[in-house]
C-alpha cells in the first residue's frame, strides 16, 4: 500500500484488522452481537422509549467515506431520547445507516443469525457530559437506537434521503437537509432488546447502550439499490462503492440481553 490506509471495510483495512489500531475491538463489550430471542431476559422494569424529535434541528447530510449520515443541532434537548433502559437524557448526534451489497446481508447486528439488508442507527449522547466528543468515551455515554430495514413496500420518508444522495455520492460530500423527522424512520411498535456496548466503527469506543428495535421498517429493493450507488470514495479517486459497510457480531463475553417485551 503507498499511502497509509485508513479503516473501511475491505480485506486489507476492514473489521478483522482493525485491532491493531483500535484494541479496542478485542474488548468486553464490543459491538454489534447476535442477538438470540430465547436467550435474552424479560425485564418488566424496562420503561418504554420514549423518543421526541424536532425536524427543526435537522441539519446536513454527508458522505462520511463510511456511511451516509444526517446531522442535527444537539445545543438544546429538543431532540432527544429519555426512559426505555437508559437513566437522564440524551441528545440525537446524527443517524446513519449499514448495508449490503446485496439483500441478504448489511445488519451489523443479527437476530439468531438472521441477517438484514440494512440497519439505522440513531446516535445519542448524555447530557451528564458537556458535549458528544466528552459523552463518546464514557461507559454511559451514549445510547444508539438501531432498526431494522427489511425489504418490502416502497418507503416514502426513506425516499426523501435518498432523493439527496445524488450530491453526495462521494466522500467528504455534503448537503443542507433540512426538516427531516427521524421518528418518520421509526417502526410501530417500539419494542426492543437492550444491552451495553460499544460503538461498530472506531474508535469503537465500549461507551453505548445499544437499543435495537424488534420491528423492522421496509425499504423496497430499488430503494436498497440506491444505498449502493454511494461511493467510499472521493471526487476524482477510482469509484469505489459503498457497500457491505458492517462489523459482523463480535463476542457476547458474559453479557446479558434484556428484552422490553414478553
Ligand atoms: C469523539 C468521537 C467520536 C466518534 O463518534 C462516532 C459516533 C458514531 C459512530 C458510529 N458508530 S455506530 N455504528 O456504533 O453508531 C462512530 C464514531
Ligand atoms: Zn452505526
Amino acid at each position: 500500500q503507498t499511502v497509509t490506509m485508513s479503516w473501511g471495510y475491505k480485506p486489507n483495512n476492514g473489521p478483522q484488522k482493525w485491532v491493531e489500531n483500535f484494541p479496542i475491538a478485542d474488548g468486553v463489550r464490543q459491538s454489534p452481537i447476535d442477538i438470540v430471542p430465547g436467550q435474552a431476559s424479560y425485564d418488566a422494569g424496562l420503561k418504554p422509549l420514549d423518543l421526541k424529535y424536532d425536524p427543526s434541528t435537522c441539519l446536513d447530510i454527508l458522505n462520511n467515506g463510511h456511511s451516509v449520515q444526517v446531522t442535527f443541532a444537539d445545543d438544546t434537548d429538543s431532540s432527544r431520547l429519555t426512559d426505555g433502559p437508559i437513566s437522564g437524557l440524551y441528545r440525537l448526534k446524527q443517524f446513519h445507516f449499514h448495508w449490503g451489497a446485496s439483500d441478504d446481508k448489511g445488519s451489523e447486528h443479527t437476530v439468531a443469525g438472521t441477517k438484514y439488508p440494512a440497519e439505522l442507527h440513531l446516535v445519542h449522547w448524555n447530557t451528564k457530559y458537556a458535549s458528544f466528543s466528552e459523552a463518546a468515551s464514557k461507559p454511559d455515554g451514549l445510547a444508539v437506537v438501531g432498526v431494522f430495514l427489511k425489504i418490502g413496500g416502497e418507503n416514502p420518508n426513506l425516499q426523501k434521503l435518498l432523493d439527496a444522495f445524488d450530491t453526495i455520492k462521494s466522500k467528504g460530500k455534503q448537503t443542507s437537509f433540512a426538516n427531516f423527522d427521524p421518528s418518520t424512520l421509526l417502526p410501530g411498535c417500539l419494542d426492543y432488546w437492550t444491552y451495553d456496548g460499544s460503538l461498530t466503527t472506531p474508535p469503537l469506543y465500549e461507551s453505548v447502550t445499544w437499543i435495537v428495535c424488534k420491528e423492522p421498517i421496509t425499504a423496497s429493493s430499488g430503494q436498497m439499490a440506491k444505498f449502493r450507488t454511494l461511493l467510499f470514495s472521493a471526487d476524482g479517486a477510482a469509484p469505489d462503492c459503498m457497500v457491505n459497510n458492517y462489523r459482523p457480531p463480535q463476542p457476547l463475553k458474559g453479557r446479558t440481553v434484556r428484552a422490553s417485551f414478553k
